[in-house]
């Protein structure tokens, strides 16, 4: 861990749900097709439940809501979050209480099946868009404030400044491992969502002086006002951090295909092409969507010569969305 990582979150209340840390692996398949090195951080194996990039993060909330006393969790998503899964599992070990705020066709898929078989408690509303869902959260935390609990309600896919923390955290162990391996990337490349990832990998960079560009492949809102909440989000986490940074923009690219969660032929044709030539599968809402932008972009000379993906996870995405992607291959 890079000692200065270390020492500015030492301050910071941590829970370990990572027992380790994640692998950096090099895909030579991959890296032979485009012509240049691809390696891929496997944060999709962060060990709690179907891992992913959002356990960084809830280390750190979780932390939070411990030192605050919380004994009630409440985070939001569509009925398909990766996040607000991997929450309440987390949650559950913790001892806490959870309740989901979803959005979304009830079907038993997936992370929502998962939500199911956990015995997660989950209120699912009929919105457009998940940040509709907060102010049926906020009810939510009232309900329960009303009852005695000490309800602590987490921002859409942990985007907040102590979420951030986790993916500062990150970058402080891939310092490490890059000057363990002799390695130097002269992109990292990530899905963006919420933004909160890509945040903590430009503050991360910033305080370990790591010369790598970061790039954003956009799975769903994408243009200036992404680019914007991004830095915003890194320059807040900064302010909590007690540091003052100077912070480039983020390179960030539209690959959302057209839409957040739409699933579309392209990509599952490239989850097939890197599962069948790596072993190592993406989902079809974020990390496939990523990875097409990043061999998009590698085959231009975009990304330089040694590439580095963040694997951020989304396996269940597969199995929510498996009937479209088969059809999609003309399999069914
Ligand atoms: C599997 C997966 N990868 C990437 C992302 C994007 O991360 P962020 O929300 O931090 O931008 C998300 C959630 O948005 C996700 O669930
Ligand atoms: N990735 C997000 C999720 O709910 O899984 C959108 C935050």
């Amino acid at each position: 861990m890079h000692p200065k990582i270390r020492a500015l979150l030492a301050k910071f209340p941590r829970v370990e749900l990572i027992p380790w840390e994640t692998p950096i692996q090099y895909l030579p398949k991959i890296s032979e097709m485009l012509g240049v090195e691809v390696y891929v951080k496997r944060d999709d194996l962060t060990g709690l439940g179907i891992g992913g990039n959002k356990v960084r993060k809830l280390e750190f909330l979780l932390g939070d809501a411990l030192a605050k006393g919380a004994d009630t969790i409440i985070t939001m998503g569509a009925v398909h979050s990766n996040h607000a899964f991997v929450t309440a599992l987390a949650a559950k070990k913790l001892g806490l209480d959870v309740v989901l705020v979803l959005r979304g066709k009830e079907t038993i898929k997936g992370n929502y099946l998962l939500d199911k078989l956990m015995g997660i408690e989950t209120r699912v509303y009929d919105v457009e868009k998940t940040p509709d869902l907060i102010p049926y959260a906020e009810e939510v935390a009232k309900e329960l404030e009303e009852q005695g609990k000490r309800p602590y309600i987490i921002p859409i896919g942990g985007a907040s400044p102590v979420g951030t923390l986790g993916y500062v955290r990150m970058i402080g162990e891939l310092s490490t491992q890059m000057m363990s391996l002799g390695l130097k990337f002269d992109t990292i490349v990530d899905a963006v969502g919420s933004g909160g990832t890509l945040a903590g990998i430009l503050l991360g960079l910033e305080l370990t002086k790591l010369e790598v560009d970061p790039v954003g492949m956009a799975v769903g809102i994408f243009g200036e006002k992404m680019t914007q909440k991004v830095v915003d989000l890194a320059k807040e986490t900064a302010k909590l951090l007690g540091v003052s940074v100077e912070l480039k923009e983020p390179r960030i690219h539209d690959y959302s295909f057209g839409a957040y969660g739409k699933i579309v032929r392209e990509v599952a044709e490239l989850i097939r092409l890197v599962g069948t030539k790596e072993g190592i599968l993406l989902d079809p809402v974020y990390t496939g969507k990523a990875f097409y932008g990043l061999m998009d972009l590698a085959r231009k000379g975009e990304l330089g010569e040694r590439i580095l993906f963040i694997h951020t996870g989304g396996m269940p995405g597969i199995f929510h969305y498996g009937e479209d992607m088969l059809r999609l291959l003309n399999l069914q």
